[in-house]
């Protein structure tokens, strides 16, 4: 019931437009209740007094109703679908919200595929729900009393026996809605399951297609979508078993009426007119216990949708901003690492060692430290702290004094210009893809970054220069070219703090050698995290760190690591050895 009192809440700021829904429907059972009425006279009193005037009354008078009765449905359904559009609406926009602030955490165990039939199907199911089926569930209930008190006014002995049957529809329509909502909860998760599966597919299809595993994936979607179509079957043979007893109920009632009107009309206890009224009545008690089997299903729909939406806004985004963050407008770029040990969420910081441990380390304003270690050791997760992609689980990480937990966090990422190990591009024109942290930069701005991270003779080359539209619906690109494009992007920002995560790894040495030379104009005045494997990227360092397995084994200079026994030294007699290969 809580999620429905969750669900209805969304409701408000389209509460007028509930109202107008709502009367408008009053209306519409209002109209459904009267023309049977109206019927009755024909009878009654125009066929009895055969008086063509009264015939005619009546016959407009039931026209003239059931006019008024469109032009109102047609204002309802559309207040209606407005009224489902802005759940739909806000649901959307507050899942998408609450999704950018969710932090990296939460997206190193989120499955893409659930996140989208989440945002689409699911929310879908809830609108299905407040949309339409509250509405239906209010009209039915509206016509099943209205009716029920129109009949035993009119002749109550008659409405008593026909309605003998309506408790057994009433029993079956429970049991049908105990069973029906777990149904839809089994389908809700294979959608999400069938869709994740589907998403991994495309996502990866080129490692598939490499590894020839299309028919191993054809399998394991298909078994996907087996057990879709079995849930979904077990679902519609509830409805196949319960529907046509629902039928089977709602035909006696109306076989009763007849059997005991007709008894009655015979005795004189019924006029003719009340006999044809009820026939048309009757239906007012069938159909909304018919419909209301339908409206179980959107409603036990949307109750089992609805709770797979709240999971995702009830996440709580770990990385938040301090209620009274600390501006990092000033941040010039010292950044202290205080005996710091980081563990990921799965790991327990009782008795678990870090993926980072005891790392103190003291970077003065301008430094550039390269940061070096076997494949594994704890680099991309230390240069991620900085940012607060994760929080530290023990010790401090401060910049110009203030720890990073204390600054506004927009204001702290952008003052931090990273180039990620995997880079990302958008379907946009190349320009927008350098100037996305900084979209009002000016042309000059942009072909000055470009140069830097010596992309720019390339772009110009490209058809449409700086607008050619590059990503995923776009020009590909090598993973040389999109790794300067990111270069660009993030020397762009003018960031105080520069991070390049192995950013000329997929280079060829030549360019390596000309980013490098650029870059160091660039990095003059930043201070500048650099992880590399390679050596000849390192060279420029003023210190080097090098981790073994989340600790920091060794520091010093180039000079002064080569003159030590250790990884540094067992690295470049490596690379020595195979570059005279
Ligand atoms: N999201 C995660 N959850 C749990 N453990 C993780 C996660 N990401 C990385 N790790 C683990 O943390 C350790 C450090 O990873 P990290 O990416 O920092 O290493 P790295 O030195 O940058 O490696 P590489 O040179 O291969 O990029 C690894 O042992 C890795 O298995």
């Amino acid at each position: 019931m809580n999620v429905m009192v969750r669900l209805l809440k969304y409701l408000r700021p389209s509460l007028k437009w509930v109202v107008v829904s709502a009367l408008l429907l009053v209306f519409g059972t209002f109209v459904d209740l009267v023309a049977p009425w109206l019927l009755k006279q024909v009878f009654d009193e125009g066929i009895a007094e055969r008086s063509g005037n009264k015939i005619l009354f009546f016959t407009l008078a039931l026209a003239g109703i059931q006019v008024a009765k469109s032009v109102a449905m047609f204002v309802q359904g559309r207040s209606q679908e407005l009224v489902g559009q802005n759940v739909v609406f806000k649901l959307r926009e507050q899942m998408y919200d609450h999704l950018q602030r969710l932090s990296f955490g939460y997206y190193d165990k989120a499955q893409t595929g659930q996140l989208m039939s989440r945002m689409t199907g699911d929310i879908e199911a809830v609108k299905n729900f407040i949309g339409f089926g509250a509405m239906a569930m209010f009209t039915g209930a509206l016509t099943f009393a209205g009716t029920i008190g129109f009949m035993l006014a009119m002749q109550w002995q008659v409405t008593l026996l026909s309605m003998a049957t309506v408790p057994l529809l009433m029993l079956a329509l429970h049991r049908f809605n105990k069973k029906v909502g777990p149904a839809w909860g089994q389908v809700r998760e294979q959608m999400g399951k069938l869709t994740t599966t589907l998403q991994e597919n495309i996502s990866g299809i080129r490692v598939v297609k490499a590894f020839a595993r299309e028919k191993v994936e054809q399998t394991k979607f298909e078994a996907r979508n087996e057990d879709n179509f079995g849930t979904n079957m077990e679902r519609a043979k509830l409805e196949a078993k319960a529907f046509p007893l629902m039928n089977f109920y709602g035909g006696i009632v109306f076989v009763t009426m007849v059997w005991f009107g007709a008894l009655y009309v015979a005795n004189g206890g019924m006029t003719l007119g009340t006999f044809m009224a009820f026939q048309w009545y009757t239906w007012g008690i069938i159909w909304p216990l018919n419909m209301l089997g339908w409206q179980i299903n959107v409603m036990q729909q949307a109750i089992k949708a609805a709770p797979r939406v709240f999971e995702v806004l009830d996440t709580p985004a770990e990385i938040a901003a301090n209620a009274s963050s600390v501006g990092a407008d000033r941040i010039a770029g010292n950044v202290v690492f205080d005996r710091v040990a980081f563990h990921f969420a799965d790991q327990d910081p009782e008795s678990e060692a870090g993926v980072l441990e005891d790392i103190s380390l003291d970077v003065k304003q301008g430094e550039v430290i390269a940061v070096l270690g076997a494949t594994g050791s704890g680099k991309s997760s230390l240069i991620a702290l900085l940012s607060r992609f994760y929080d530290v689980s023990r010790g401090a990480l401060t910049i110009d004094g203030v720890n990073v937990k204390d600054y506004e966090l927009d204001g702290l990422r952008r003052k931090i210009g990273i180039v990620p190990q995997e880079t990302f591009l958008f379907s946009a024109t190349i320009r927008e893809n350098i100037a996305y942290g900084v979209p009002d930069a000016t042309q000059e701005q942009i072909e000055w970054a470009a140069r830097k991270a010596q992309i720019h003779a390339f772009i110009e080359g490209m058809p449409f220069g700086y607008d050619t539209i590059i990503g995923e619906r776009g020009v590909g690109l090598s993973g040389g070219q999109r790794q300067r494009v990111a270069l660009a992007r993030a020397v762009l920002m003018d960031p105080p703090i520069l991070v390049l995560d192995e950013a000329t790894a997929s280079v060829d040495t030549a360019t390596e050698s000309a980013i490098h030379e650029e870059l160091l104009e660039v990095m003059k005045g930043r201070t500048t995290f650099i992880i590399a494997q390679r050596l000849s990227s390192v060279k420029r360092a003023d210190r080097i760190v090098v981790l073994d397995r989340g600790r920091i084994a060794q520091q010093g200079t180039h000079k002064e690591l080569f003159a030590q026994e250790g990884f540094f030294r067992s690295l470049f007699d490596m690379q020595e050895a195979a570059a005279s290969r």
